[in-house]
């Protein structure tokens, strides 16, 4: 039960902790059930659920309506999924929502990515409608969508290609942005894309005593190290302080796979026939794809090699009119000084923009043209999204409800131009 003091959003917020959308499973009906029955207590709230593939995947859409519905109107975005846990590495139920009486930590898979924002626009906008008799000039949408954490296509990448998306006239998007360890919110103006590499060595098999040229895991090993190569040379740049780790290529193994199961651990006097990595690569907006191919093909998979290779690239470098994905931080998006000024009115102040290391649906809405910034407001925080302990503060995430109530006062009642930047 929650404490007698706990205040009511604190315990909304843990409910929807609770509510299990990890992958492989997420429970995204129970999660649009939850978020449409707090949505309903909101006067004058639209809600909308949109099926873009089976039941089992909904949108849900939430809209109040702008004095002006011939206007751009500002849309908010979050995620209903979460990335998986290993329960057993963490202090607390991962979908407990335990909070610390101590120190105020909430711990949950998702309280930083990002189920915080998404219950914080929904708060913001509860106490604007009910304290305030808010009534804003341009249409707000809040938007949750499922399968973020596997690409999106089932989720953002269908929506921002239908009709019903092209009907609502989006003019400018927040999504979500990572936590601050310093008392200054960060702000994010672009994503890395991300490709996933698997690499395959083929070799002649062979008695595990053998010395011979040719064998799979030689040649799969040649190429990790020209791998490993080349990921210091980027990471050496980010260690000496030439460029922030979001602006570099990375190139992270995440599996190898190898080798002859037995019952007891693997036959161990066998050299396999094949040999399989994979590697997380992300790209900043700024890099040339085409070198990167040529590096797979030439140097990191080459078929001389008896090398073999699948790249499956999830979002694209450019916008529709061949720009970078990249959503400008100065005088020639409005937007931006809006959302800069909401800042200052709460109280906050910002670090210099920056290129999200990580992908986010954003660059959905970047690929259209269409403005985005990261963010979510969580300072004074280590950066947890995707780690074990993932905690959020609860004082953090009231703070977070103020600063959003700015945001999308400031955002909603713009009234100039913002056709294009
Ligand atoms: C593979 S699309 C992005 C998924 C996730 N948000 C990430 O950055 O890893
Ligand atoms: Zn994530
Ligand atoms: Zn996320």
């Amino acid at each position: 039960a929650a404490h007698p003091r706990e205040p009511a959003p604190i315990t909304r917020f843990r409910s929807y902790l609770k509510i299990n959308t990890a992958h492989p499973n997420p429970d995204y009906t129970t999660a649009v059930k939850y978020l449409t029955a707090i949505a309903s207590t909101i006067p004058t709230l639209r809600i909308k659920i949109i099926y873009l593939t089976t039941l089992e995947k909904p949108l849900l859409l939430l809209t109040l309506a702008g004095s002006d519905p011939s206007l751009p109107a500002v849309l908010f975005n979050s995620h209903l999924d979460s990335v998986p846990v290993e329960s057993s590495k963490w202090l607390h139920d991962p979908f407990g929502a335990h909070l610390s009486p101590e120190d105020g930590k909430i711990y949950a898979r998702g309280a930083q990515d990002d189920k915080c924002i998404g219950m914080q626009y929904l708060e913001a906008i509860k106490e604007l409608k009910g304290n305030l008799d808010f009534s804003p000039l341009r249409t707000v949408h809040v938007s949750y969508v499922p399968d973020e954490e596997i690409g999106g296509f089932d989720g953002m990448a269908k929506f921002v290609e239908s009709e019903e998306f092209k009907e609502l006239n989006i003019g400018f998007v927040m999504d979500e942005g990572q936590a601050s360890p310093s008392d200054e919110f960060r702000v994010f103006y672009a994503d890395r894309t991300p490709w996933h590499m698997v690499i395959k060595a083929n070799g002649l098999p062979g008695h595990g005593s053998r010395m011979y040229e040719n064998c799979a895991m030689e040649n799969m090993m040649k190429s990790i190290e020209v791998i490993t190569k080349f990921r210091d040379s980027q990471f050496d740049l980010v260690k000496a302080g030439l460029a922030a780790n979001s602006e570099v290529i990375s190139v992270n193994p995440v599996f190898l796979k190898a080798g002859t199961p037995s019952p007891t651990g693997f036959v161990m006097n066998m050299q396999p026939s094949e040999v399989e990595a994979g590697f997380d690569i992300r790209l900043p907006p700024t890099a040339d794809p085409d070198l990167l191919m040529r590096r797979i093909t030439e140097e990191w998979a080459p078929a001389w090699r008896n090398m073999t290779y699948e790249i499956t690239k999830k979002g694209v470098l450019r916008d529709y009119l061949g720009r970078p994905l990249l959503t400008p931080t100065n005088d020639s998006n409005p937007w931006w000084s809006v959302f800069e000024q909401a800042i200052a009115k709460a109280g906050g102040k910002l670090t210099k923009p920056e290129i999200l290391a990580s992908t986010t649906d954003a660059r959905f809405m970047r690929q259209r043209g269409i403005p985005t910034l990261g963010f979510s407001p969580m300072k004074n925080t280590p950066i947890l999204l995707h780690d074990h302990n993932e905690f959020l503060k609860d004082s953090v995430y009231l703070d977070g409800i103020k600063v959003y109530k700015h945001i999308i006062k400031s955002l909603s009642s713009f009234n100039g131009t913002s056709s294009s930047y």
